[in-house]
């Protein structure tokens, strides 16, 4: 048995609002389309995927690997029927057909629709019982309400034996509002799995945010945090946060000793469980003696990056009496946008004296500390 999955994409997404059809709009860091089509590139049980796009996006969009595009149509029913014309020569057993606009759909829901299919059923679907009270109305009055027993609210991916459904659509004529109702049009018997409240169709601007909410809900988040000191000696300046501040003294180190770029190394990998930066760049290797603090940062973002994380927001904490942080602080927010690719907005610098108290309050060195979120892409 070989599985394909259709995704419906040619709509307009007229009622979502924006200046692009709602499945090119962002959403948590990606596009609305990527989401969707991530959801079933990391299922194992599924063999071919298939995009219906509207005519005009279909040269713009670069499929990833191992998904392929085709022309949709009209109305949704038409954009099906070509996207199962185009998965005829795949051979495939079965096929699940999605919306592009249900980027939320978790991979228990699809596991439920495929068991169903395992289990004998021919055609399967997920949907949620209506628990609210249903009224009818008139010119914003309620008038009635209406019986809401054997009423469900139907979602995709609807799962169908191959030639059944192609065979269903091929003999359908005109609109349907789902894949179900074509199914049914030629007698199929349909079977109702448990849909999930998070598989929400993307139709109007607010879902925007829901689906965002409920997409960053489920991300893998890592928080890191670091703490390093360095002690001051001979020298005219001290670099801190990648920027050179002069000062009548130096702060001492194998490397150009940035006390606030080592913390933030040390919370990222901190984050990532790669130990620190003296496993990666050890002092006993002369290769980094002098080094420029920023090599080892880039470092640490490149190996969060290889692990699929990007930086959510950066807070670094400086304790010393002396140079005052505050005339350098946006340079060094500059500094490390640039140093980690990080939007500004989303990286804090601040300072704070020890009240003359300890190794800092006396003038004996600079502590810095650091915090980190990691998100992954
Ligand atoms: N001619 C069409 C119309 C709709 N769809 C797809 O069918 C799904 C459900 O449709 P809907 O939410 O109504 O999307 P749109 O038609 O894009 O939205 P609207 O009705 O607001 O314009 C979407 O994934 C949409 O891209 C399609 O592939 N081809
Ligand atoms: C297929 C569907 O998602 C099932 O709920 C829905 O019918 C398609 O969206 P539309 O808003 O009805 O076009």
């Amino acid at each position: 048995m070989t599985c394909a999955v259709l995704i419906v994409a040619a709509g307009r997404g007229t009622r979502a609002g924006g200046d692009l059809p709602k499945q090119w709009q962002p959403l948590a860091g990606r596009r609305v389309i990527d989401w969707t089509v991530e959801r079933f590139r990391t299922q194992p049980d599924v063999q071919n995927i298939m995009i219906a796009l509207h005519p005009d996006d279909i040269e713009a969009y670069s499929a990833p690997e191992g998904v392929r595009t085709t022309q949709g149509g009209a109305s949704r029913a038409a954009s099906v029927r070509a996207g199962l014309e185009a998965l005829e020569e795949t051979g495939c057993t079965r096929v699940l057909i999605h919306d592009v606009a249900r980027p939320c759909v978790s991979a228990a829901l699809i596991g439920r629709v495929l068991g169903a299919l395992e289990d004998g059923a021919r055609a399967a679907a997920p949907a949620l019982a209506v628990t609210d009270a249903l009224w009818t109305g008139e010119a914003g009055r309620v008038t009635g309400t209406a019986d809401r027993s054997g009423l469900w609210r139907a979602q995709t991916p609807q799962g169908f034996d191959f030639a059944d459904i192609l065979a269903a659509h091929r003999a359908y004529d005109g609109e349907a509002a789902d894949d179900v109702e074509v199914a049914r049009a030629a007698g199929l018997d349909v079977v109702i799995v448990p849909g999930d409240e998070d598989n929400l169709k993307i139709t109007h601007p607010p879902d925007f945010a829901r689906a965002e909410a409920i997409l960053r809900g489920k991300m893998d988040i890592r928080i890191g945090s670091g703490y390093d000191v360095h002690r001051f000696g001979e020298g005219d300046h001290v670099m801190l946060c990648g920027v050179a501040i002069p000062h009548e003294r130096g702060l001492q180190g194998h490397s150009d000793a940035d006390v606030g770029l080592h913390a933030l190394c040390d919370a990222i990998y901190g984050a990532l469980a790669m130990g620190d930066i003296g496993r990666h760049f050890p002092p006993s290797e002369p290769q980094w003696k002098g080094a420029e603090s920023h090599v080892f940062l880039r470092h640490a973002v490149a190996l969060a990056r290889e692990m699929g994380f990007g930086i959510g927001n950066i807070d670094i904490t400086l304790v010393c009496e002396w140079p005052k942080i505050g005339p350098h602080a946006e340079a060094m927010r500059g500094a490390l946008a640039e140093i980690t690719g990080t939007g500004i907005t989303r990286i804090s610098v601040k300072a704070t004296t020890s009240e003359r108290l300890g190794f800092t309050g006396r003038e004996e060195g600079i502590a810095a500390m650091a915090s980190v979120l990691l998100v992954a892409q």
